[in-house]
């Protein structure tokens, strides 16, 4: 099959579905076609880690419904070459897809455990995922969480309120650690505890095969652990090989310029693949989060359909671990001067990542509605120290 688009976005995630919605926004009769590898229509990703375990979502909720914007969506379909001299885009069926503009928009593959231990382990990122994971993961089943990031801490919260017994296993000293305050790492340790969590900091997974109904772990302190399943969340890699394959300009992530462009002037990437400049923070982002790519997508959407403006957003980030939460802006890193302004210590309260004198993060605990004033904050240039930060983003009541 040959077809061409207008607009042709690669990949079928959220940054493609808030482009595609953009792009027609704007030009209602605009030709906008997706090629994403999934089976799966795009859908929102963050439910997979929580509201579809509690309950609160079921899968068929969070189709984000991008065809009913009139976009064509290929689905099942991985494109596997760029002809940027030809405008055309090749799947893994043998299709052709025509351009004239084109979005990446192509994600990230979670990192990989360096062993094969069968169905059972499941690096976890997608719809697939997390049927996987539901059909072992029943009340009472063992799983290992492998990773205490992200991915790790909400699967673990959210295996622990599904009813599994849950170990967690990370090589760091803590949950959060490097991101978070010491002290907020160790309330999170035993808050994981208290919840029935076993966390086992500082091992490392070395090995691991399938056994039976379940997988054998080899572990870095000598110790075995078998159990019916194994969640794995270790960080994720950009899905940068097309590009870099079609001679555009990859650097943790496609570079792009302010409005998204890449070095092809007639190709754009949004979302978790793109590599961005940050004015604020005057320096170079590639944020693997729900705002960035929801609000690049857009913005490229936007950009590719003829408004030319600039994408200057800092973007935000929020997770839910048990019945905690958090948004935050900008750079949560330990090394940074920290200053924590609790109202309840570690239940409620703002911490502030600062560089000399400059606001670079904020994290809001338990603390809503700030995120916009967090973003003006570390706009701003400052100096802050403590006694000028404390009691300045106003706590939630
Ligand atoms: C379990 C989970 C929970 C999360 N929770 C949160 C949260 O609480 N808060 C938050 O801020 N963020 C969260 N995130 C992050 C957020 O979901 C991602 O940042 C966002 O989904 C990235 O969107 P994207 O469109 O850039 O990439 P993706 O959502 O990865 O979509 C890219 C799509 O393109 C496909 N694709 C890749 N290559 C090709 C190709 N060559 N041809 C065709 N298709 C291709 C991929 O298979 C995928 O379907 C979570 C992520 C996960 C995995």
């Amino acid at each position: 099959m040959e077809c061409s688009h207008d607009y042709l976005i690669v990949g079928g995630g959220m940054a493609a579905d808030a482009a595609a919605k953009s792009i027609r926004e704007i030009d209602a009769a605009a030709d906008v076609g997706i090629v994403g590898d999934e089976a799966a229509p795009p859908y929102q990703r963050p439910p997979l880690s929580k509201a579809l375990w509690k309950g609160d979502k079921s899968p068929g909720d969070i189709d984000l419904d991008t065809a009913a914007s009139g976009a064509v969506v290929h689905g099942g379909r991985r494109i596997v070459a760029l002809d940027r001299a030809a405008h055309l885009a090749r799947d893994d069926h043998g299709n052709s897809y025509r351009y004239c503009r084109l979005l990446l928009a192509t994600g990230a593959t979670p990192r990989r455990l360096p062993f094969d231990a069968g169905e059972r382990m499941i690096h976890f990122r997608t719809l697939d995922d997390y049927r996987a994971l539901r059909r072992f993961a029943v009340k009472g089943a063992h799983v290992a969480v492998v990773g205490g990031g992200f991915i790790g801490s909400e699967l673990a919260a959210s295996l622990a309120g599904a009813g599994c017994k849950v170990t967690m296993l990370f090589p760091g000293p803590s949950i959060g650690a490097g991101r978070y305050p010491d002290a907020l790492c160790h309330f999170l340790d035993d808050y994981y505890r208290e919840h029935g969590v076993t966390v086992s900091a500082g091992v490392n997974v070395v090995d691991g095969k399938a056994v039976g109904e379940g997988v054998e772990l080899a572990l870095s302190d000598g110790e075995t652990l078998r159990v019916d399943a194994v969640a794995v969340g270790i960080g994720v890699t950009p899905n940068a090989e097309l590009a870099e394959q079609a001679g555009l300009k990859v650097d943790n992530g496609v570079v792009v310029d302010d409005r998204l462009r890449s070095s092809d002037a007639d190709i754009w990437a949004a979302g978790d693949i793109a590599n961005f400049r940050n004015p604020a923070l005057d320096r170079r982002l590639r944020v693997e989060h729900e705002d960035a790519a929801v609000g690049m997508g857009k913005h490229a959407g936007r950009v590719m359909a003829g408004i030319d403006e600039p994408y200057d957003t800092l973007p935000f980030f929020y997770s839910d671990l048990f019945d905690l939460g958090y948004e935050a802006v900008g750079l949560l890193d330990s090394h940074l001067d920290v200053v924590e302004d609790w109202r309840e210590p570690c239940r409620e309260g703002v911490v502030y990542y600062l560089d000399g004198g400059r606001v670079r993060g904020v994290l809001l605990w338990n603390t809503w509605d700030q995120v916009d004033a967090a973003r003006e904050l570390i706009a701003q240039a400052g100096p802050f120290d403590a006694s000028s930060l404390r009691g300045r983003l106003p706590h939630s009541t």
